[in-house]
């Protein structure tokens, strides 16, 4: 099938998109620059674990999605396949492995070009989230199975956001353009949630560099709509994440009572 001749979940009736299948695709081929020299991001240890299979977990802990393809470093996918099968993970989920991209963007389109046909609802996580609970994965699922094309999940800002225009040189003061309402802006998490043809089509479509996938649908037309995130799902990308990724993870071991 072309995916052209995708079916579009959003405009099928009800019934069938909350019987749709439900794939992931978890891009983790970035080098992660900014949490410093070491391996690729998604390959460092959290807890002794890595980052990656904390993630995978995580979306394997839905019991909607039923296929993770992870989107591995370059030269990565013989690591990451042996990693995988290194890990307890769901016997009801399957895994693909496939190399990725210079971007994220490049490595999401390489995701989705692997996927079977019969996934008509699509995640994308970044492995850079590891700890998102399923609570948070399963509201994505449910708006997108409600009839939505694309959902974030987002959370309201804890900062005043200044609009500035960008110092030429790194350092230098930088003059404040505007302030927002913060009241209208939300900071935007994963998993992103997708009727899988609209996700296809902005692929195929949107050229310009974006920083997720639901700013290409809105480039391309279709509603996006926002549902709560959650304060776990953040991003590791700075050295001090690593240290409250360990913390939420040490804090969930003493609540689980071992
Ligand atoms: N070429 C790329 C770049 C990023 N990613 C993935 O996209 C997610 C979000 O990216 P980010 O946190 O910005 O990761 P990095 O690009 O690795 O970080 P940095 O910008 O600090 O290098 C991560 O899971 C990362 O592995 C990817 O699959 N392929
Ligand atoms: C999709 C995303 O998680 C949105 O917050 C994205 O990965 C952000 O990456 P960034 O380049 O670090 O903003």
């Amino acid at each position: 099938m072309s995916d052209d001749s995708l079916p579009s979940t959003a405009d099928a009736p009800a019934d069938t998109r909350a019987s749709a299948r439900t794939a992931a695709v978890i891009p983790a081929a970035g080098r992660g620059v900014r949490l410093g020299p070491g391996a690729p991001k998604a390959l460092r240890a959290l807890n002794g674990t890595p980052m990656l299979i904390h993630a995978v977990r995580a979306l394997a802990a839905s019991r909607a999605v039923s296929l993770v393809v992870v989107v591995a470093p370059p030269d990565g996918a013989a690591e990451v396949k042996s990693l995988l099968d290194a890990h307890a993970l769901p016997e009801r989920t399957d895994f693909l492995v496939v190399p990725g991209g210079d971007t994220r963007q490049e490595s999401v389109k390489l995701g989705l070009d692997a996927l079977p046909p019969e996934y008509d609802i699509v995640l994308v996580h970044d492995a850079a989230r590891p700890l998102v609970p399923v609570d948070t994965v399963d509201a994505v699922i449910e708006a997108v199975r409600d009839g939505a094309a694309a959902v974030v999940p987002a959370l309201p800002l804890a900062d005043t956001v200044k609009e500035v225009e960008p110092a030429a040189v790194p350092g230098d003061p930088e003059p404040v353009v505007a302030t927002p309402d913060r009241a209208r802006l939300r900071a935007v998490q994963t998993p992103q949630g997708f009727d899988r043809a609209t996700l296809v089509r902005a692929h195929e479509t949107v050229t310009e560099d974006v920083t997720d996938d639901a700013s290409m649908v809105e480039r391309l037309g279709p509603a996006v709509v926002v549902v709560p995130g959650h304060e776990e799902a953040f991003k590791v990308t700075r050295p001090l994440d690593l240290v409250l990724a360990e913390a939420v993870l040490a804090r969930r071991r003493l609540n689980d009572g071992f």
